[in-house]
């Protein structure tokens, strides 16, 4: 029997139009919405179109916010300066820098620049730090939508066998300690990464395969145990525009019970966790700064966290 096909695309609008009510309610009882900015710099096709979508998603959600494009050529000092700006002003709730950068640029030196409360990516050390330490602030927004997708479609994880292909610090790391972590995924996690000598082998001792290693259409059948839930959270372009993930499809669904497409799987997860951040992000700033009595009108109002 074929896999059934897990919809990321309505879990996520579902995701967003919960979120856009909550912020509904923070901008009439707080008087302003959380605010993202995001930076991005040169013109990297697939980033300018990650960018826009960002864009869009947050105005659907009635959230504030301002894209800040910087050319090809700017300088180290220049991006830091205006991560600094964003990091000083109090309507700026969510900061988030595009990647890839140019290559002239250092990418690592700019996401530790952030202001950590405000790293709604999740990827500054401090934030990398607490969720290691199963204290989560801001989770990696692909790793937290693969989460919220399998809670949704009802794929338990406590006491199952995890492997996670691929230890990027946007995907496979976080991706790896959510899922071992206690009360969160419980699940007995395995990392396969470039020195594992056999992944395959590894990979087919999974009961939930996530599939990140970043190479089009590598893992099939072969890779899966029968029954296995499969992620994919690769996503390429095909020399005819086909988009792509790591894994073969239509092999893969021939033997998983449960698997995500590409397009329209964890990708369409990645930008509502953004935006659900970023809530979290204005909520934690607002009683940062003493609006204890303005929190506690949003918790009778059903506004809790994301
Ligand atoms: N600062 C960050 N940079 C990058 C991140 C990130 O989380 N933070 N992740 C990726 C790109 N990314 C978001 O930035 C992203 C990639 C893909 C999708 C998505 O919705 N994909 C769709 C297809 C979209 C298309 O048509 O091209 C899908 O899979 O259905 C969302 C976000 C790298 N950079
Ligand atoms: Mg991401």
């Amino acid at each position: 029997m074929m896999a059934r096909v897990i919809d990321g695309k309505t879990h996520a609008a579902r995701e967003r139009a919960e979120l856009a009510q909550k912020v509904a309610t923070f901008r009439r009882v707080v008087g302003y919405a959380p605010r993202l900015d995001v930076v991005l710099v040169g013109d990297h096709p697939a980033s300018a179109v990650y960018v826009r979508n960002k864009e869009k998603a947050r105005e659907q959600a009635g959230m504030e916010g301002r894209v800040h494009r910087l050319p090809a050529e700017t300088a180290q000092h220049e991006l830091a300066a205006l991560v600094a700006d964003l990091n000083h002003d109090p309507n700026v709730h969510g900061i988030l820098v595009q990647l890839p950068l140019p290559a002239h640029l250092d990418a690592q030196a700019i996401l530790e620049a952030i202001d950590p409360r405000k790293d709604v990516d999740g990827f500054h050390p401090e934030n990398v730090g607490l969720l290691a330490l199963g204290r989560p602030r801001f989770v990696p927004c692909t790793p937290l939508g693969v989460m919220r997708l399998l809670k949704a479609e009802g794929i338990a994880t406590t006491g199952r066998e995890a492997v996670v292909l691929g230890r990027s610090a946007i995907v496979g790391l976080p991706m790896s300690l959510l899922l071992a972590a206690r009360g969160t995924g419980d699940a007995t996690t395995t990392i396969c990464h470039t020195a594992t000598p056999d992944p395959r082998a590894v990979a087919r001792r999974a009961d939930l395969l996530i599939v990140a290693m970043g190479r089009a259409e590598t893992v099939d059948a072969d890779w899966i145990k029968p029954g296995a839930v499969v992620i994919d959270v690769g996503i390429h372009k095909r020399d005819d525009g086909r988009l792509v993930g790591d894994v073969v499809f239509e092999s893969a669904a021939r033997v998983a019970t449960a698997i995500t497409p590409v397009p329209g799987g964890v990708g369409p997860m990645t930008i509502a966790m953004l935006l659900n951040n970023t809530y979290e992000a204005a909520r934690a700033a607002l009683a940062h700064s003493g609006g204890v009595g303005l929190l506690a009108s949003l918790s009778e109002e059903g506004c809790v966290s994301t």
